[in-house]
């Protein structure tokens, strides 16, 4: 079952294209977006939730695959943050709230002051004079507070502290534990992804590179390096997104073991990280 599904979804914003893509988000599940700046993250998450509509395609979210006609429903059900956050700015947390209770059927407050609290965010200090990272928290707050089935997080994580992105990431991880929500998540910070994202979504110019579940890409894909002079073309075509450099060559390969059989000792093959994994994807899309 999916949370999101999206098929041939098309869109063309100036001279950038969204490149007839299908993406499947489970339920159930987090799954952290990563790319370059202008890949497409944010302009991808406004088409689910419904700021911006396809050219051509269809978008199902949390069942309804018309976001407009249901939209009222589908904000009640999905907990949203953006980098920048639209609320009222003469308001303050605690006079928001009041709005805020009329808006979402499902809104508990105890949970919206337990985390304004846990987060330190002040109640009664109007919204334009708290800072970046407080301002995030306090869409977070909200965000967690409507009994959301679904978060869209579009890269909550890049204005706050590191000892706070933690404390989130842990919180994140037990929303998983205790009740049946998914989380998609854009990010910069792929050591936050490292940590807790089930699936990894790239997106690049508009169009998916990969999106695979987290370990079975690290287990799937590894990191290769051997000398100078060892491949042929054959072994050549068993690498993505190869460097060469003074002493030989790196790459990523899902044929290592066969390039161990064949070079023994001679290649080294190690874990990739996220960040290597979207180099050498990078890397492979320039060379071909
Ligand atoms: N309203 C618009 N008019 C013209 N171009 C736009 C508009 N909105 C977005 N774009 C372009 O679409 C591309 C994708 O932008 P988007 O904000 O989705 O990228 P992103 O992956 O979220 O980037 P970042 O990581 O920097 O936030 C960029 O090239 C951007 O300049």
């Amino acid at each position: 079952m999916n949370a999101i599904d999206v098929k041939g979804l098309h869109k063309q914003i100036g001279n950038f294209e969204i490149k007839d893509l299908d993406i499947e988000i489970p339920k159930g599940y987090i799954t952290g977006m990563v790319g370059d700046n202008g890949a497409g993250k944010s302009t991808l998450i406004n088409h689910f939730t419904g700021l911006l509509k396809a050219d051509r395609g269809d978008v199902k979210i949390l069942g309804s695959d018309d976001i407009e006609r249901d939209r009222e429903n589908l904000l009640n059900r999905i907990g949203m943050v953006f980098a920048e956050d639209n609320f009222p700015e003469h308001l303050s947390p605690a006079k928001l709230e009041k709005l805020l209770t009329v808006y979402f059927e499902a809104w508990d407050s105890a949970v919206y002051h337990k985390y304004l609290d846990d987060f330190k965010v002040p109640e009664n200090t109007r919204i334009k004079k708290l800072s970046t990272g407080e301002k995030v928290k306090l869409s977070l707050a909200v965000a967690l507070s409507h009994n959301a089935e679904l978060l869209i997080l579009d890269e909550p994580t890049s204005n706050l502290a590191p000892t706070f992105r933690m404390e989130l990431l842990d919180i994140l991880q037990e929303l998983m534990i205790n009740e049946e929500i998914t989380i998609l998540f854009s990010t910069h910070i792929t050591s936050d992804l490292e940590r807790i994202a089930d699936y990894i979504m790239m997106i690049d110019d508009g169009e998916i590179l990969f999106n695979m579940e987290k370990e079975a890409l690290l287990d799937t894909y590894k990191k290769v390096k051997g000398p100078k002079g060892m491949l042929d073309d054959e072994t050549n075509e068993l690498l993505i997104g190869k460097r060469d450099n003074s002493l030989g060559f790196e790459a990523m390969s899902n044929s290592w073991d066969t390039l161990q059989e064949l070079f023994g000792d001679k290649v080294i093959v190690e874990k990739l990280s996220v960040d290597e994994v979207m180099y050498f994807i990078k890397n492979n899309r320039r060379d071909v």
